[in-house]
């Protein structure tokens, strides 16, 4: 069956998965975006509330998961993370399923993955993409959003695949510790060398 080349995005915690994705997006890739699916299941009326109050009680409310208490449940404990994983992951792969199916006819797709290497998917897609920037850049960005603390921060970068191995095991790097503009100009060209088939 004819299927899109799939690009898998993915790269560590602040270092501009999202952002680039939507750079990916306005050069007219479809793209998928686990980490929005999950918001999705876990917003008010979605699909993963009930398992999840059932799991981990008191972290939903009216608004759906609240995902600042979920997170401290779970981001320092990792059985009770791997228990959190088991009831999302297979949710997200039923959704990215469906996406593909979607988007048949496209060249290409892009799946942005968080957990691309620690949860096997790198298996799944043809090209990997990571992004990357230097780690005090990386700190900095992440310790200036709202709620965010070191300790946090410490124990989300505990749980992934560190920087240095994801770049070594990319395809292509796009340096995220530049100006945005200047990323824009390098997934740009990334773009048309993979729709001209040079990459
Ligand atoms: C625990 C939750 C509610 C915390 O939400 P919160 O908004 O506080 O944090 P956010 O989702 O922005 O994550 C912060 C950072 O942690 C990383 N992270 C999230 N889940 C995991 C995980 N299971 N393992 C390693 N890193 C993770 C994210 O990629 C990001 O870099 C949420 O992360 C969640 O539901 N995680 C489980 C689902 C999952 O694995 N999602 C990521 C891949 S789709
Ligand atoms: N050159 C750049 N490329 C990408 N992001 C940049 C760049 N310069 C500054 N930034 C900023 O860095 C932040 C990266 O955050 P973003 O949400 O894209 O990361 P993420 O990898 O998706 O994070 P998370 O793993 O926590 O979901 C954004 O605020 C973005 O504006």
């Amino acid at each position: 069956m004819k299927r899109p080349r799939i690009i898998g995005l993915t790269g560590s915690i602040g270092m501009g998965k999202s952002t680039v994705a939507a750079m990916f997006a306005d050069e007219g890739i479809p793209v998928f975006d686990a980490d929005a699916v999950v918001h999705e299941l876990q917003k008010e009326g979605g699909a993963l509330v009930p398992e999840i109050e059932s799991a981990f009680p008191g972290t939903t409310g009216a608004r759906g998961v609240d995902r600042k208490a979920l997170g401290a449940a779970v981001f320092g404990d990792r059985d009770k993370l791997a228990r959190l994983e088991s009831i999302v992951h297979p949710a997200v792969a039923k959704q990215r399923l469906a996406f593909l199916s979607e988007h048949a006819d496209a060249d290409m797709v892009l799946f942005d993955i968080p957990l691309l290497f620690e949860k096997g998917g790198h298996n799944g897609v043809d090209t990997i993409v990571v992004v990357s920037s230097p780690y005090n850049i990386q700190r900095d960005r992440v310790l200036a959003r709202p709620g965010m603390t070191a300790e946090k921060f410490d124990q989300i970068i505990a749980l992934q695949t560190n920087d240095a191995d994801k770049r070594a095991r990319a395809d292509f790097i796009i340096e995220t510790g530049q100006s945005l503009d200047e990323t824009r100009r390098n997934v740009h060209e990334l773009v048309k060398k993979l729709r001209a088939g040079l990459a």
